[in-house]
């Protein structure tokens, strides 16, 4: 059921952010002139275009990789489902000189049909790449941006337009393309969003700043801070597991929670991204953003509601009750050459875009803890790498033992064997499992652990939506729920800037690990001070 009213429906939908600086100037100046509340809810068809609303997504930085890889691909997504829409346009923004033809046939090249839903797939492409345009611009240049307003206006054709920008460009560009977008192409009478992409900033201060620069030009409400995480299936549906299981949320407390384990692995480098990885680290990449994401997620207190505010309220408490990570409790690594069956894997240094002498983390771990009533001293280690030997995200809960269990010599002392652990797999291969304790059919008295599992491609015949398509979804309909505020990036980058700092001041010597292994031997230390085990080291977890 597409969620977004087409057509008549749509006609009612009225601009919803408040006014922005730029916007209160216009008004008082007497430039832009405010729709009456019967404009906005009296306006039908016989109006002419006038009652009915556009919506035009601009890509800026269109020629780019995330444009290509991810953000056109999940736009023909969203038409293709009926999610879009009726009067929507697509314009690509970027310096790179190109027709409209030129863009068509480099989006063509990137779409994909679902596997599950092919029919007519190639009529639809053809319809979505009519639907596409390009502009050329520079990223500062107001000219430029007016030109594409002008554009944006005849397509809009006097409808109510709303106008979602995304910023698809490096962070040093950001402020000018926002800037620009906000002076010269916002809408005139719909709304304006504008869709941040990571980083937001690279410590506290960079990324105070970058909030202070954004808020000259646009209010919080109008601000998208992606983290495309967060639009995961699996981490969408961690409220839901939580709270509507009446089995989990009793449990979910230091009273029967032994540790939580928050791990991302890729089994390939930087390959061609070094020039802007070896800025930013491991730590900034996927653990300040991503896994403290999902931490929030997994350990906020019930919000009043679904609301979007409701929820990240909750998720900001959370972060603002954490401990600031101490040296102590990070190991970092970066990856060194490995040759195996005769392939000679690069290390992190080989990559010509990164300096030979590089000390950037492309792996680390380390303990958190949250110094709430719910998780005091459970420890949430964390564990992020590039070059491993798998691809995985995941989320492990290890659970306590059972206090007097009956059948604890069947296990003997090992508590690993003998407690239960929930994984959450966000990818790849979705799955929820539950590993239980359970007796081997027979006539004897044997146990062993089992998986209650509920695999996705197992339990549902559809093909799971990227995350950049429901991320979109929600830009497009102003539901901020997965988008992140700028008090919860504020707490984040509190609770790792100082530790930052102390690594790169100290010049601290990350330990080396061959491409395609398991990570440097120091993570485990540090599970170890804290009587963990990493769970993802089990034979039935490869
Ligand atoms: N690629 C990915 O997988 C991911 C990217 N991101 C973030 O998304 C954003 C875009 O990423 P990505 O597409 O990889 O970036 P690119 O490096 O591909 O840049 C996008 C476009 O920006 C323009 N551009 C690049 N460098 C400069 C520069 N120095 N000055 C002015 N314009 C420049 C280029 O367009 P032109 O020359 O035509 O103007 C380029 O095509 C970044 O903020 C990145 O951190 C986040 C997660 C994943
Ligand atoms: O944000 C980022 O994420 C990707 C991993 O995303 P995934 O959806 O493919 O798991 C990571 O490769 C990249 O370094 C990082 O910037």
């Amino acid at each position: 059921m597409p969620r977004f009213f087409t057509g008549a429906a749509a006609a009612t939908i009225a601009p919803v952010e408040k006014d922005t600086p730029l916007k209160k100037k216009q008004l008082n100046e007497g430039l832009l002139s405010v729709p009456s509340p019967e404009d906005r809810i009296s306006l039908t068809p016989t109006d002419g275009n006038k009652g009915e609303s556009t919506v035009s997504i601009t890509v800026v930085g269109a020629s780019g990789d995330l444009a290509k890889k991810k953000i056109f691909p999940a736009l023909f997504a969203l038409f293709y489902e009926g999610y879009l829409p009726e009067h929507f346009t697509i314009f690509g923004y970027a310096r790179s000189k190109m027709t409209d033809a030129e863009l068509r046939l480099m989006v063509s090249k990137t779409l994909t049909c679902r596997i599950d839903q092919r029919e007519n797939c190639g009529a639809k492409m053809e319809q979505f790449l009519e639907r596409c345009f390009y502009h050329s611009g520079q990223y500062d240049s107001q000219d430029h941006f007016s030109d594409l307003d002008k554009k944006l206006k005849e397509h809009e054709a006097g409808r109510v337009s709303n106008r979602l920008f995304y910023l698809s460009i490096p962070p040093n560009i950001f402020i000018d393309a926002v800037k620009c977008a906000s002076l010269s192409a916002s809408a005139a009478n719909g709304w304006t969003r504008v869709i941040v992409e990571k980083p937001f900033g690279r410590d506290s201060e960079s990324s105070a700043a970058l909030t202070r620069a954004l808020k000259n030009y646009l209010e919080e409400d109008q601000i998208f801070r992606i983290d495309h995480y967060l639009g995961k299936e699996l981490v969408e549906n961690l409220s839901v597991l939580r709270f509507s299981n009446l089995i989990f949320e009793p449990l979910w407390s230091r009273q029967y929670i032994r540790n939580v384990q928050l791990i991302f692995s890729e089994d390939f480098g930087t390959e061609g991204r070094g020039g802007y990885f070896d800025n930013y680290g491991i730590i900034r990449d996927i653990m300040q953003n991503h896994l403290l994401q999902i931490l929030a997620l997994f350990a906020m207190e019930t919000p009043v509601s679904c609301d979007a505010e409701d929820i990240r309220n909750e998720k900001v408490k959370v972060l603002r009750s954490m401990r600031p990570l101490k040296l102590d409790d990070v190991v970092i690594g970066q990856y060194k050459s490995h040759t195996r069956g005769g392939v000679n894997y690069p290390g992190y240094t080989d990559d010509k875009t990164v300096p030979k002498d590089s000390r950037t983390p492309t792996f680390a771990a380390a303990a958190l803890f949250i110094d709430n009533s719910r998780w005091d001293g459970v420890p949430f280690l964390m564990k992020a790498g590039k070059a491993l030997h798998n691809r995985r995200a995941e989320i492990r809960v290890q659970f306590r033992h059972v206090p007097g269990n009956l059948y604890n010599k069947n296990f003997g002392t090992d508590l690993d064997q003998a407690t239960n652990e929930l994984v959450i797999r966000v990818q790849p291969d979705e799955a929820i499992y539950l590993k239980i304790n359970n007796k081997v059919p027979g006539l004897g008295m044997r146990l062993d652990r089992s998986n209650l599992n509920l695999l996705y491609a197992a339990r549902y015949a559809k093909e799971i939506p990227d995350a950049y398509e429901r991320l979109l979804l929600d830009a497009i309909e102003g539901e901020r729920r997965l988008f992140i505020r700028s008090d919860e990036l504020d707490a984040a980058w509190s609770l790792f800037t100082p530790v930052l700092k102390e690594i790169e001041e100290n010049k601290i010597i990350p330990e080396y690990y061959p491409y395609g292994s398991r990570g440097p031997v120091g993570a485990h230390y540090l599970a170890a001070r804290y009587n963990v085990r990493w769970g993802d080291l089990g034979l039935d977890d490869q």
